[in-house]
């Protein structure tokens, strides 16, 4: 960031009146755009694309959705219908972060409300018409065809810039205007959008750490026209904002996966009680005492049972197989020497059965389902010895199923 005087938004009260508000649930925010209508920057197929599939997830809904193009078109579009824009903001790997077209767009138009924002990794995915055939050009946003150098060079490829974006180079192709030479790069979102192109290659991208952060926004044409340091003060302000709600999220979202990881941690002794008393790992008639425990608090909390059920089997499964990984460990090693106590870690599974089942209830209420955005967040908390990573998948697939039921009082 220059270190220029920063020009007061035209609107400071609304924006600090949003930060004061992203205590409260984002979703009540995110609920009153519900199917709205959302001027979206680029095209079907697009990282923009891909980033609004995430939100819609959150919510369980989708939006009434107009691709606009450029940024400038999309704000203008979305000032004058008086609804929400929905557009990149910043790229880790761009210098500075901000994204120049932003920058550009937000000289003639400001945020005034910023509702949402998705932080989400950018994987370029190569699509041709042919699995095989030789490659000679790839085709792109010029921005995308700076983020896959060292890919281009590596297969010695001539860059074929498309200013129109990366899913216009597909739809390019997709048309026959390329020849047979030619590939596409864009977001793997263009998968679903052509299907007649193939899927070449995945993750091209030069940088691992490769994040767009987007926003869903309502905007409000300026007066005047502001100079470039300002709109960059400008969208540096915004981008602030959008990381205080990826955050907020983010650390909602620990809380619930830390409960998630202790009740695991608990099934060494679990396991160390047994194999010192010759017991069977699986206990059916235990496994059912949890799991009405848990379908009743659901209740309670206006959780879907059958997704509660899965999710708390999936626990119980993991539970059991970091129990046998001990068990065969131990038949060479021998059993540990050291106390457990069943019953007192039945008591500590029941105080962090409920605990997830609050944590995880507070999240879904503030800050809408789990999706894949906060997975790796998911895979890494989760640091249990003898928990696989086929495990922590299977499980986050049962957690991020869980819904809400709609138009339901809580009762406890
Ligand atoms: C943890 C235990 O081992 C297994 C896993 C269970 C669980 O995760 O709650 C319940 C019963 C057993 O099948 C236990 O016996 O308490």
């Amino acid at each position: 960031m220059p270190s220029l005087p920063v020009r007061p938004l035209e609107k400071p009260l609304k924006l600090s009146f949003i930060s004061r508000l992203l205590a409260l649930p984002a979703l009540l925010l995110t609920l009153t755009t519900q199917g709205a209508p959302v001027y979206v920057q680029a095209g079907p197929g697009s990282f923009n694309h891909a980033a609004l599939d995430l939100l819609a997830a959150r919510n369980h809904m989708d939006y009434q959705r107009f691709y606009s193009g450029t940024p400038a078109h999309t704000y203008t579009s979305a000032a004058q219908a008086q609804t929400w824009a929905f557009s990149a903001l910043a790229n880790s790997t761009i210098e500075g972060q901000l994204v120049p077209a932003i920058v550009d767009a937000m000289r003639s138009y400001q945020v005034t409300e910023l509702s949402a924002a998705v932080h989400m990794p950018i994987e370029m995915c190569v699509f041709g018409l042919n699995k095989t055939g030789k490659i000679t050009h790839a085709a792109s946003h010029p921005a995308a065809l700076k983020q896959i150098a060292r890919w281009l060079s590596a297969h010695q490829l001539q860059a074929k810039p498309v200013p129109k974006g990366t899913n216009e180079a597909a739809r390019l192709l997709a048309a026959d205007q390329f020849d047979q030479n030619t590939v596409a790069v864009g977001s793997c979102a263009l998968k679903a959008v052509y299907p007649e192109l193939t899927l070449r290659e995945t993750g091209i991208q030069d940088n691992a750490d490769n994040h767009t952060l987007f926003g869903l926004m309502k905007m409000e044409k300026r007066p005047q026209p502001i100079s470039e340091d300002e709109a960059r003060s400008a969208l540096a302000h915004v981008v602030d904002q959008a990381n205080v709600l990826i955050n907020t999220r983010t650390d909602s979202a620990k809380a619930l996966f830390s409960h998630i990881n202790q009740r695991l941690a608990q099934m060494q002794p679990v396991a160390l009680f047994k194999a010192q008393k010759h017991r069977p790992i699986e206990d059916l008639s235990r496994e059912a005492v949890v799991l009405s425990k848990a379908l009743e608090q659901a209740q309670q909390q206006c959780l879907d049972t059958g997704s509660v059920k899965a999710f708390f089997q999936a626990q119980m499964d993991a539970a059991k197989a970091i129990q046998y990984r001990y068990r065969a460990q131990w038949l060479s090693e021998g059993v540990p020497n050291q106390e457990a106590d069943l019953t007192q870690l039945r008591n500590t599974l029941n105080q962090l059965g409920a605990a997830i089942l609050q944590t995880l209830t507070t999240h879904l209420a503030q800050h809408g389902n789990l999706t894949t955005e906060l997975k790796p967040v998911f895979l890494a908390a989760l640091n249990t010895d003898n928990l696989t990573v086929q495990d922590k998948q299977r499980l986050y697939q049962a957690l991020q199923s869980v819904r809400r039921v709609e138009n339901c009082q809580a009762t406890d």
